[in-house]
């Protein structure tokens, strides 16, 4: 459940004077969602969605996620625009919390997606990077290289508590990342944590994108690595080719991959695969017993990493040259 902050009626009628939103009819908590504490805003005008930050925004990346919305939606690509106070500002404040408005967007997220949904979603990611192009401001991956070695130096001495053999094991997977990670691919604004929770569909059709706040500049590639593991998997574990095959052909009908980038892709599905490992494992092994928040299961992504460390071609990931 993901309200970490609680708001108050009145607070939250001191907050929406500051923008042209209508009156406030109703609002409710919205239970899904780890990182942020949202909730569901009725107004006289249209529907809302409160988005406080919580302790793992950094209140300086908050221009760049608020700008980048705008910047896509500008472009026509269907995502959250956040609302603008009477001042201009994206962003203020609630409860002690930076906090946005941003436009409701129709549609639910698919619990069981299929192919031709992911074919749709590399067409989406696709016109994502592109409509990314030209966005003025930056910002580093925090969660790429050096920040998985920063999380795993807080995280390795009680891995084995999670499967015996894992400090071994993990240690000797950044080892070889960090030798053959890509340094040349094209790079651009990317996603980077394109779920199937993160995207909405009305029926069987793509509705738009949510959830911009690990958005970054990094490899544009790796996004379809992060979505390969994120959509193409089953239940038991074993990759379904159709979907990676959909995917990737969706991806490439908006924007075509080099030969650099084809080759990269199983070395970037093993480091988007530790990426979410190593997040989930951090967080497995420091949330506290009794805490709201539903717990991923780092497991899952260890057998995705394990899966991709056998890949030797990208063609196994249905990739037909
Ligand atoms: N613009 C929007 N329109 C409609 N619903 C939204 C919108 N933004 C968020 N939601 C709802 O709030 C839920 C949580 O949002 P979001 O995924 O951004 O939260 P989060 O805490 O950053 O979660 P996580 O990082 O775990 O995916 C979504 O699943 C969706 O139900
Ligand atoms: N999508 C991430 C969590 C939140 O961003 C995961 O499944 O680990």
């Amino acid at each position: 459940m993901a309200v970490y902050t609680d708001i108050n009626e009145i607070d939250l009628k001191a907050f929406l004077a500051q923008y042209d939103a209508g009156e406030l009819l109703s609002y409710k908590g919205i239970a899904e969602g780890v990182e942020n504490s949202n909730f569901l805003l009725h107004t006289s005008n249209a529907p809302l969605i409160l988005t406080l930050y919580e302790k793992r925004v950094e209140k300086s990346d908050l221009p760049f996620f608020l700008g980048l919305m705008h910047h896509l939606s500008e472009r026509g690509l269907n995502c959250p625009l956040p609302l603008p106070r009477k001042d201009g500002e994206l962003l203020g404040e609630l409860s002690g919390r930076p906090a946005a408005l941003i436009s409701f967007l129709e549609g639910m997220w698919l619990r069981k997606p299929e192919a031709q949904h992911c074919r749709e979603v590399g067409a989406a990611l696709a016109r994502m990077h592109i409509a990314g192009e030209g966005f003025e401001l930056t910002r580093p991956n925090a969660l790429s290289l050096e920040g998985w070695q920063m999380l795993w130096a807080k995280s390795e001495a009680r891995a084995d508590e999670v499967e015996e053999g894992l400090e071994a094991e993990i240690g000797a997977e950044l080892d070889v990342l960090a030798t053959h990670w890509p340094k040349d691919l094209p790079a651009g604004v990317i996603h980077a944590d394109l779920f199937p929770d993160n995207v909405f569909f009305l029926g069987d059709s793509l509705s738009g994108l949510i959830d911009f706040y690990f958005a970054c500049n990094d490899i544009l590639v790796y996004d379809l690595s992060i979505c390969l593991n994120s959509w193409c998997f089953e239940k038991d574990g074993a990759y379904n080719i159709t979907k990676g095959k959909a995917m990737i052909e969706g991806y490439q009908s908006v924007r075509p991959l080099s030969a650099a980038e084809i080759e990269a892709l199983p070395i970037l599905c093993r480091g988007s695969a530790l990426r979410f490992f190593i997040t989930r494992l951090y967080d497995w092994l420091t949330t506290p017993a009794g805490a709201l928040v539903v717990k991923k299961d780092p497991l899952e992504y260890l057998k995705k990493l394990r899966f991709h460390r056998a890949v030797t071609n990208a063609s196994e990931y249905g990739l037909i040259a």
